[in-house]
């Protein structure tokens, strides 16, 4: 999961862009980058960091033009100490193009060799997003039937890439004098969403937070397979471009990617944690009893909304007991097991009056590596917790991801291939609670607020081992992971370019 934004209006969009960014800045901690366009001319700045550091007032005043797009990046391709990889990516032809995804593609390596043999174009990273623009810009090149360029031909070139490309994909790309197209996979597995300016400014973005703080009035949700193009007037056109299209949106956005404010696919995010909460309470009840228990703990900052609803619906009183300094990113998407694990010390602190003497619940919203949990669990201890209890709003997670997650192997997950007692021997906490996964499911539908798409399913692919576009091998898996592990190996040397810079 990255961020991504894309504007058209009648006014200059840099400082737009980069607001919008940062209400992204949680679904990419490694790098962000802009892309604005005047008079067919591209303005681009993109390095790795932090939206706050990456842009300076320098660099905003080189970002003219009343049309642009932008992105914060996780790496889950390729390597995530290049700046290179940092996105927008760029083409001169057709026209001159810059593309921004979130997503993976599990195709990319094969893409790359037809690319190159058959389409005649270089790829000069690793990265599977410069994959995804070189396909499109070979598919409009085709599709293009003289000028100006037509909505219709732009549709073609995006069932083009539909056609070819597989994996997940929320992409949004300008075409220098032409327009801005955006396109959501035919599974709609990774999140994108439109809304307008009251100047009629149209704003497409990962996530509605991005809508909302930007004063822009959130419309729809991108339907999976369909096309929107925003020529530079302003003026919409969308087309479905997929012969098969059914929405299976990726279930971890709801456990733990987005913003809690967030609506996605008609379904609101906090309240989907809630309902997580109040589910995975049940589960607590037949595990260990509630008058065991004197106090539910939240491990900041996702859990909160499930751990508040369980609290309640057992009874039992919610205390902050670990304060989170703010200036420490989000663990979980810091590239590297070394700095994710120093990072659980430094961003979490106990509350020791909290823990003193008491049988402690905690409860995470999600248990991926363990890293935290394990952390957590000794701070605890260290607190003085009588009984420490672990609970977990999301099932166990016991399969790679390759939809734009990164955990590629399963061999680094704690979950995989252990039982819940092997599991809680390694976290080292008294009791073990975890979420199932029908429940979970059942759950985040319920917490749907509009009637956006017909919802088929959800992917859960992490928990179930059910890949919803249903075309991957044990070799795609281990194809994905070759590069990732390359960059687990360099962690050390470059944990210290990972760290969000303190003085933020
Ligand atoms: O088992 P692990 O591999 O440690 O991963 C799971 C943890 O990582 C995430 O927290 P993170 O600190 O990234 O973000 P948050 O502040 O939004 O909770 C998530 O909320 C869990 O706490
Ligand atoms: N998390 C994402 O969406 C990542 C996008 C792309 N695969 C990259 O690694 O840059
Ligand atoms: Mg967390």
């Amino acid at each position: 999961m990255c961020g991504i934004v894309g504007v058209v209006s009648s006014a200059p969009v840099n400082q737009l862009i980069y607001d919008a960014l940062l209400l992204l800045q949680h679904r990419g901690q490694d790098a962000a980058g802009i892309v604005t366009q005047l008079d067919r001319k591209f303005f681009m700045h993109k390095a790795k960091g932090m939206v706050r550091d990456v842009f300076r007032t320098r660099n905003m005043r080189s970002l003219p033009g009343n049309c642009g797009l932008g992105q914060v990046r996780y790496p889950t391709a390729g390597n995530a100490f290049s700046e290179e990889e940092a996105q927008p990516f760029y083409v001169n032809a057709p026209f001159g193009l810059v593309l921004v995804h979130n997503g993976n593609l599990t195709n990319a390596h094969a893409l790359k060799a037809e690319l190159f043999s058959n389409d005649h174009r270089h790829i000069n990273t690793e990265s599977d997003s410069e994959v995804l623009l070189n396909v499109l810009a070979h598919e409009l090149e085709k599709t293009t039937r003289g000028l100006p360029l037509k909505p219709m031909d732009v549709f073609e070139a995006v069932r083009g890439v539909n056609r070819r490309v597989k994996g997940s994909y929320a992409v949004i790309a300008l075409i220098a004098g032409h327009g801005l197209v955006a396109f959501r996979d035919p599974h709609g597995i990774r999140p994108l969403c439109m809304g307008r300016g009251e100047d009629g400014s149209i704003m497409l973005a990962s996530e509605s937070v991005a809508l909302d703080g930007t004063a822009h009035q959130f419309e729809r949700d991108v339907a999976p397979g369909e096309a929107i193009f925003v020529d530079l007037e302003g003026q919409m056109h969308t087309q479905y471009c997929s012969e098969k299209s059914q929405l299976s949106p990726c279930i971890f956005e709801y456990v733990y990617l987005a913003r809690p404010d967030s609506t996605m696919d008609g379904i609101s995010v906090y309240q989907a944690r809630l309902n997580l909460g109040e589910t995975l309470a049940k589960r607590v009840i037949s595990t260990v009893p509630p008058s065991d228990i004197d106090v539910v703990i939240p491990i900041p900052e996702s859990s909160r909304p499930s751990a508040t609803q369980l609290a309640h619906l057992l009874g039992i009183p919610y205390r902050e007991g670990f304060v989170k300094n703010r200036y420490v990113g989000r663990t979980f998407i810091m590239p590297g097991q070394a700095v994710r694990k120093k990072s659980v010390r430094q961003k979490l602190n106990t509350i020791v009056s909290e823990f003193k003497g008491r049988n402690v619940l905690l409860v995470d919203d999600s248990i991926v590596r363990g890293t935290t949990s394990r952390e957590i669990v000794q701070m605890a201890r260290d607190a003085g917790a009588r009984k420490v209890y672990m609970a977990s709003a999301a099932p166990p997670v016991r399969y790679p991801n390759v939809y734009g997650i990164d955990m590629p192997t399963k061999e680094e997950l704690v979950a995989h291939g252990r039982s819940i007692e092997e599991i809680r021997q390694i976290i080292g906490c008294d009791a073990l609670i975890y979420q199932d996964v029908d429940a979970m499911k059942t759950a985040v539908a319920q917490a749907r607020v509009n009637a956006a798409g017909a919802l088929s399913d959800f992917d859960a692919s992490c928990f179930d081992g059910i890949y919803v576009t249903g075309d991957i091998s044990a070799n795609d898996i281990s194809r994905l992971n070759e590069t990732r592990l390359q960059v687990e190996e360099g962690d050390d040397d470059n944990s210290r370019l990972a760290l969000p810079n303190a003085s933020v």
